[in-house]
C-alpha cells in the first residue's frame, strides 16, 4: 500500500497570460495524499527553475485556493524569502523541494494547522518563495513557523526574513508590504 500523508495537498500552476484575468491564469494541476503520489507528481512536472518568468507553483492544503481571498487565507499572511538572482540555477529547486517536504511532512508540528501552503514565484526581478499561514494575529505560532522554515532551508540566522499580512499586501500591491514580524 502507499504511504498516506497527514493532509491532502493540491499543486497549482500559474502561467502569466496578460490577456487574461489573474484568477483565469491559476490552474489546479492535481491533488495527492500519499508519499508515492507526491514523488510521481514532483518528478513529472517541470522544475521551478525551468519555468518562464511570471509563472508560479503553489502547494496548498486541498480545498484552499492559493489566493488572498480564500476564507482560509484572508486573515493570514506569508513569510517571504527573496531569492538572489544568481541563485536560481543552484538553490531555487532545492529551496522549493525542501519547502514542499516541510509541508507534506508536517514539519511545523503543533502549528501545522496554521500552515495553508507555499508559493514559488519565478520572476526576472528575483524569485520569491513564500509560506502562507492562516491567521496573522497568532504571533507565537507565526514566529515559530518562520524559525522552523529558516532552519529547514538552512537560512543563516543573520539573514532576516519578514512576514507580511495579506491585507497589507493587497493594499500595497506593486511593492512589498511592511513586515508584521521578522525572524
Ligand atoms: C483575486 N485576485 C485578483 C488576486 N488574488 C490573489 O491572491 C493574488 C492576485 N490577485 N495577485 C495579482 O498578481 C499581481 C502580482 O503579484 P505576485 O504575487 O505574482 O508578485 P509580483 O508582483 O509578480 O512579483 C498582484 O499585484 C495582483 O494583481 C497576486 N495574488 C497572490
Amino acid at each position: 500500500i502507499k504511504h498516506p500523508l497527514q493532509n491532502k495537498w493540491a499543486l497549482w500552476f500559474f502561467k502569466n497570460d496578460r490577456t487574461k484575468e489573474w484568477t483565469a491564469n491559476l490552474k489546479l494541476v492535481t491533488a495527492f495524499d500519499t508519499v508515492e503520489d507526491f514523488w510521481g507528481l514532483y518528478n513529472h512536472v517541470q522544475k521551478a527553475s525551468k519555468l518562464p518568468s511570471g509563472c508560479d507553483y503553489s502547494l496548498f492544503k486541498d480545498g484552499v485556493q492559493p489566493m488572498w481571498e480564500d476564507d482560509v487565507n484572508k486573515d493570514g499572511g506569508r513569510w517571504l524569502i527573496n531569492l538572489e538572482k544568481n541563485k536560481r540555477s543552484t538553490d531555487l529547486d532545492n529551496f522549493w523541494l525542501e519547502t514542499l517536504l516541510c509541508l507534506i511532512g508536517e514539519a511545523f508540528e503543533d502549528f501545522s494547522e496554521d500552515v495553508n501552503g507555499a508559493v514559488i514565484n519565478i520572476r526576472n526581478k528575483g524569485d520569491k518563495l513564500s509560506l502562507w499561514t492562516r491567521d496573522s494575529r497568532r504571533q507565537d505560532a507565526t514566529m515559530k513557523i518562520g524559525r522552523k522554515l529558516k532552519e529547514r532551508l538552512r537560512i543563516p540566522n543573520k539573514l532576516v526574513i519578514g512576514f507580511q499580512a495579506h491585507r497589507d499586501t493587497i493594499s500595497k500591491s506593486g511593492s512589498t508590504a511592511k513586515d508584521r514580524y521578522r525572524v
